[in-house]
């Protein structure tokens, strides 16, 4: 199972970074239509700005981009605002919708000149298909193969000029002759928690709800450092704010919604608390193998390993290692317990100084 199919499987998540039908239906709606309205990402949006002016200047179609980071930091959202910067239609497919060669070609052979055809998950693709984007990306050109076996013959099919906007969440998965095709990369970060309060403010005045700074600082602490998680979080405390207060998110609101959600102060819900208290409490903090610590909370190893522990690492909470799992010292101050007298315990020398 990869990342994102696990972190899917566990979609009903409030913390899950994938997005849910409620999302797509709102997300339209909160998108930041340009690059001024895109918060934070200051040096992928400082790098693209160039990009698209120099391009505009040069009365040219755009280099083609490739955008990396995890699942809801922006990377559909900035592809919509490239198209928009360029003033060019946008065309939005994925990797695992296109598995043979001629999906590709029929999308390829009805862009308009200059059109933006955003591919997300491009590491997904089938291989076939990558093989025919190499040299529509190179040479604005497709060979369509008509007929089969030693009958067939590849007619050559001139593309007009388009931009491509790949889209991954791991761009060490693509394959060096891909990668080198694009003229542009940008890495997107996770936010920080200021430029996630400035994503709250902009949505809550779009869904016309009334948020205090606090109230915004609260949500954000707890949103994993991801615009979509803020959001769906914010929706939920505006559910919360109106039906149990007077529908004012303060810090109060926001922080008793959230407990309801089960959402703790650094965003960790049920599933991460309960890996962390197990691995804590019954195994004295590890090292402790990833099956024993699956069945303790029982889950699947799979779920632990794949949605639960990247954002425990991510957070310093956990550490993987050749021995097992073991937790760090901010993972006891987390769940407000003390370690063992003589935390020396081998795998964990070192993490609670001399
Ligand atoms: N920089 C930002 N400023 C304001 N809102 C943002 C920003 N980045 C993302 N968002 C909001 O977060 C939501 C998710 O963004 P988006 O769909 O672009 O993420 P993504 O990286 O493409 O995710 P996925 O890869 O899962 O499709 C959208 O509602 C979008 O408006």
């Amino acid at each position: 199972m990869t990342w994102d199919e696990t972190d899917s499987a566990a979609s009903d998540r409030l913390v899950a970074a994938l997005a849910d039908g409620e999302d797509r239906a709102v997300e339209a709606a909160l998108r930041p239509k340009d690059l001024a309205e895109f918060v934070g990402q200051e040096r992928v949006r400082e790098q693209l700005d160039l990009v698209l002016k120099a391009a505009r200047q040069r009365g040219g179609t755009a280099d083609h981009v490739l955008l990396s980071g995890a699942p809801g930091l922006g990377k559909t959202t900035l592809s919509m605002i490239i198209a928009a910067e360029m003033g060019a239609p946008i065309r939005i497919t994925s990797g695992p919708a296109i598995q043979h060669a001629g999906d590709l070609a029929a999308i390829l052979s009805s862009l308009a000149e200059g059109e933006v055809l955003f591919l997300d998950e491009i590491h997904r693709m089938s291989r076939p298909a990558e093989e025919m984007l190499y040299m529509a990306m190179e040479d604005f050109r497709v060979d369509v193969v008509v007929g089969k076996g030693p009958g067939a013959t590849a007619i050559p099919l001139e593309l007009p000029p388009f931009t491509l906007v790949g889209a991954t969440t791991r761009a060490g998965l693509l394959p060096p002759p891909l990668r080198d095709r694009f003229g542009f990369t940008g890495h997107m970060e996770f936010y920080a928690p200021a430029e996630l309060e400035r994503v709250l403010h902009r949505s809550a005045r779009l869904l016309d709800v009334p948020l205090d700074a606090e109230g915004a600082a609260e949500i954000a602490g707890r949103s994993r450092g991801t615009p979509r998680i803020a959001n769906r979080l914010l929706r939920r405390v505006r559910d919360f704010a109106q039906v149990k207060a007077d529908g004012v998110v303060t810090r109060e609101v926001a922080a008793a919604a959230l407990d309801v959600y089960e959402v703790d102060g650094r965003g960790l819900d049920r599933l991460d608390r309960a890996v962390l208290d197990a691995l804590l409490r019954l195994f004295g903090g590890g090292p402790v193998g990833l099956s024993t610590l699956a069945v303790a909370v029982g889950e699947e190893r799979e779920t632990v390993e794949e949605v639960a522990e990247p954002f425990l690492v991510r957070e310093g909470l956990l550490a993987r290692t050749p021995r097992g799992r073991i937790a760090t010292p901010a993972a006891w101050a987390h769940l407000g317990l003390a370690p063992p007298q003589g935390t020396g315990a081998p795998g964990q020398q070192g993490l609670f100084g001399p």
